[in-house]
């Protein structure tokens, strides 16, 4: 299996530039961000080119203080476009695989026409080397998100039909509020851009919880997957010490 270190969640004590530089020590195949953008992106890149790590994606900002997403906002379009803007911006620079484009906090069909618009308009205007990723949340930690189900997020894919817009499969959220992780992982194969990990229910390290991540990346592997698997988990103390877990799949 591969491994990508989410820098959202791993080594935030340290700059992106030099978190990228720990991650490729500790053994990670590639890494991911949240929200990059104070970070010069010329930074970003140089760290990418010396570690030979690939970044896998990063997020489109939140908006306002108490905001989780700005694409399915109603009224909210010169924003969500803005955020649009600046994440393809940053990609390219830095030469990111994906951008998911966050939801926020709404609800019914008037939320839905926006997500589908901005995810329409961030698939015209984002080259065609970068997906675009949407996510479920679970309604523990995001209560009020938009998007909260697997079954929801590919109704709207579906809808979308584009190839270049995929499911960001976090196991975390689908175990906190779904269950069935690796039938869904099945189900779903098709329309998935990116699988995340942490442990369930306490998002740590994925070597503890109700879920056991050695049969979920053996069943993962099966699947034929062969991209890094996101951890994205919180380490809760020095990232250094949380990586036992890694360690024993080596
Ligand atoms: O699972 C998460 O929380 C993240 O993948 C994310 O990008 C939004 O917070
Ligand atoms: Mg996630």
């Amino acid at each position: 299996m591969k491994f990508s270190a989410n820098l959202g969640f791993l080594w935030t004590d340290r700059s992106l530039p030099d978190a990228i530089r720990t991650a490729k020590a500790a053994g990670f195949d590639a890494v991911e961000c949240h929200w990059p953008y104070e970070t010069p992106p010329e930074q970003v890149k140089a760290a990418l080119e010396e570690t030979g790590l690939p970044m896998l994606g990063l997020n489109t900002v939140r908006g306002n203080p108490g905001e989780n997403g700005l694409c399915a906002l109603p009224g909210r379009q010169p924003e969500a476009r803005a955020a649009i803007d600046q994440a393809i911006d940053y990609a390219t620079a830095i030469g990111a695989g994906a951008i998911h484009v966050m939801a926020g906090f709404a609800d019914g069909p008037e939320a839905e026409a926006a997500f589908l618009e901005n995810l329409r308009y961030a698939r015209r205007n984002c080259p065609a080397g970068i997906d675009l990723l949407i996510e479920p949340l679970n309604r523990h930690d995001a209560p009020g998100y938009f998007l909260r189900t697997t079954d929801q997020a590919a109704a709207i894919l579906k809808q979308l039909d584009m190839p270049g817009i995929k499911l960001m499969f976090d196991c975390y959220h689908v175990g906190r509020t779904e269950g069935d992780v690796v039938t869904r992982l099945k189900a779903l194969a098709q329309v998935i851009g990116h699988i995340q990990f942490a442990s369930v229910p306490s998002r740590g390290a994925p070597d503890q919880g109700e879920l056991d991540y050695r049969f979920v990346f053996a069943k993962i592997a099966e699947m034929g997957w062969s991209q890094p698997l996101g951890a994205e988990y919180k380490p809760g103390g020095a990232t250094d010490d949380s990586l036992g877990w890694l360690r024993s799949l080596r």
